[in-house]
């Protein structure tokens, strides 16, 4: 099966001779004359319920796996994102967002195999090298990484959030899960997650976006929240009450710098539920096309 195509672009403008550009997905605006401007799919989804979300335990940097629901979210969540193009997906290094992405990824239409990247150490690299370029494009490299972990609890890690609640008191403990900068005994504020997080997202993924990469990040509630404030200029309390369902795929387009929210969807499918843009409704129309 051909994979529809993907952009191949160097850099966020490019200079290109739209007449002779068959490829409908790798254009947008003609404005100035022969200027191509990116626009780019980046998702991101909280992985599905852990066990320990199951559980009620605060969990935080201890990793834990998924229950049969949140495999069933992260499946019901890849459903949803079938259409939406993808390059490269990043995950934390915790395995609730490596199910997640892996799961819904075997959902998606162009039928490319994830392939989890092994960078630990130069041997492990090279052992896990790709040699045909055909299996290469047909794959979506996933790239972990630590700085997308959930927010380090503390002493609140494997303890029952409603023990702690009746221990310390509600306001008390509603304060370490939700304000900016008050950090859980030992653990790590929003504020604190967000340098690592965001930094990680402005260094590494948000080049990808304005190269006109296709990109999904599966991560966690808190690392989430965090990017969620960096993209929509959020206050320090607005995001107070910025709450992420497990395993809900979020839409944003990236276009000239910004990212607009495209839709959560809530409802059982896809429909009416992201506003595609022409170029993602181009996408899925060429899928449509491959698939009779
Ligand atoms: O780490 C946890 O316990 C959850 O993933 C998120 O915590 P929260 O419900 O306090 O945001």
């Amino acid at each position: 099966m051909i994979s529809p195509g993907f952009h191949d672009f160097n850099g966020p403008l490019q200079l290109c001779n739209h007449a002779n550009d068959s490829n409908p997905h790798n254009i947008y605006a003609f404005s100035p004359p022969f200027v191509r401007r990116v626009e780019t799919a980046l998702i991101l989804i909280r992985h599905g319920e852990s066990m320990w979300n199951e559980k009620n335990l605060f969990t935080g940097s201890v990793d834990v796996p998924l229950t049969r629901r949140g495999v069933e979210e992260a499946i019901e969540a890849g459903k949803r994102i079938c259409n939406i193009p993808l390059d490269f997906v990043y995950t934390s290094a915790l395995i609730r967002s490596q199910m997640t992405a892996v799961l819904a990824l075997t959902q998606h239409r162009c039928k490319k195999v994830p392939i989890i990247m092994h960078d630990c150490s130069k041997q492990a690299e090279a052992w896990s090298q790709i040699y045909s370029d055909e299996a290469k494009k047909q794959s979506f490299p996933v790239i972990r990484a630590w700085q997308l972990n959930e927010r380090m609890y503390g002493e609140l890690q494997g303890w029952d959030k409603q023990e702690i609640s009746k221990r310390y008191g509600k306001e008390q403990v509603h304060e370490w899960r939700r304000s900016y900068d008050i950090p859980p005994p030992e653990g790590e504020s929003l504020e604190m997650c967000s340098q690592r997080a965001v930094g990680y997202f402005k260094e590494h993924i948000e080049p990808q976006l304005q190269s006109g990469k296709h990109v999904m990040v599966a991560a966690h509630a808190n690392s989430l929240r965090c990017i969620i404030m960096y993209l929509e200029k959020l206050t320090s309390c607005e995001v107070i009450n910025l709450e992420l369902s497990t395993g809900v795929p979020l839409l944003y387009i990236y276009k000239e710098g910004s990212f607009m929210k495209r839709g959560s969807p809530v409802g059982p499918s896809e429909a009416g539920v992201y506003a595609l843009t022409k170029s993602l409704a181009l996408y899925r129309q060429e899928l449509d096309e491959m698939s009779c």
